[in-house]
């Protein structure tokens, strides 16, 4: 475990919260459409947005000198300065109780729920958990635990893996597409996420070690949710919980799975060779 990781001093983010608030727009709603694969058609006031439309409201802002080498905001305001350097968004929680609508003002508010630091396979991992709801004139719309993982570096991280992956799960219901950096880069831009892995293809692989450049966990969530939600007749899951398994990288065809599993769905994407990249368990 890393000893630079003072987890007490970390823990102390806990209970921090913040508040921001952003308008859904039609052309927000059109180029979230249109990297989800979905008709962009010609949207108006009340209608429906996509279902995670959340992520790409109100995203935090800040000026250029105060960015981190990795391009997300330097660590220590709201989320805990973990001196890990490799962020990755490792899963979470949703919960869908009412659509976002072009024209509603949405309100989230974010809350520090938990700062862990774990042993995994890869080495020393350290996650924070944040809670979000975001609520409309109407209500709650979308309640959410993120969970961002930060990663040391290791000096295996480039090696092949140490034993064939077993064989690739048979989905019920499959949709593949293929994925370019434009894709990776309209997702980035619609979250106004500003993390390298996504988009500086020397940056990943020189700096943080990896193949290629890397899908964005909320981006394969949100294929999740509406591959989900188009099975069941246009309905949200209620509850789903997901968990990226491995990095899922630029380049070559990728997929979205769903099994019928009592009374609810088991949901991936999965890469070119099939091996899941994000599991998900969604319930009606
Ligand atoms: C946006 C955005 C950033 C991104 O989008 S990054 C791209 C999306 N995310 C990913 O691609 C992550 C894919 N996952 C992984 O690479 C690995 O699963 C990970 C997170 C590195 C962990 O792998 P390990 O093999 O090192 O971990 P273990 O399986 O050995 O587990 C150790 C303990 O950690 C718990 N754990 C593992 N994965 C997760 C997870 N995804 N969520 C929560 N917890 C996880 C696991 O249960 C073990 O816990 P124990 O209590 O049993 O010890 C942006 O930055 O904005």
């Amino acid at each position: 475990m890393s000893d630079k990781l003072d987890l007490d001093h970390l823990r102390q983010w806990i209970g921090k919260t913040t508040e921001a608030s952003d308008v859904v727009t039609k052309y927000l709603v059109m180029g979230l459409r249109a990297t989800l694969f979905q008709e962009i058609g010609e949207p108006k006031a009340g209608d429906a947005a996509p279902w995670t439309t959340h992520w790409c409201l109100a995203q935090p802002v800040f000026p250029m000198s105060q960015l981190g080498p990795d391009g997300h905001p330097t660590r220590g305001g709201f989320l805990p300065p973990v001196p890990l350097p490799r962020r990755m968004w490792a899963g979470g929680e949703l919960e869908f109780f009412d659509s976002l609508r072009i024209g509603d003002e949405a309100k989230r508010t974010s809350k520090i729920a938990d700062v862990t630091v774990k042993s995994g396979s890869t080495g020393t991992l350290c996650f924070v958990s944040v809670n979000h709801e975001v609520t409309t004139s109407r209500g709650l719309a979308v309640r959410e635990r993120q969970d961002i993982v930060y990663r040391e570096m290791t000096s295996t991280q480039g090696a092949a893996p140490a034993k064939a992956p077993p064989p690739p799960p048979v989905a019920q219901h499959r949709e593949s597409h293929v994925s370019d950096p434009v894709l990776l880069f309209r997702y980035s831009a619609l979250t106004f996420n500003g993390h390298r892995i996504h988009y500086d293809r020397d940056y990943v692989t020189k700096v943080e070690g990896y193949p290629g450049l890397i899908f964005h966990g909320p981006l394969q969530a949100s294929f999740i949710v509406e591959f989900a939600a188009r099975l069941r007749g246009g309905k949200p899951p209620k509850k789903l919980a997901y968990r990226g398994v491995q990095p899922l990288f630029e380049g070559s065809e990728f997929s979205i799975n769903a099994s019928d599993k009592n009374g609810g769905m088991e949901l991936w994407t999965a890469n070119a060779e099939g091996q899941p990249t994000m599991k998900g368990t969604a319930t009606w």
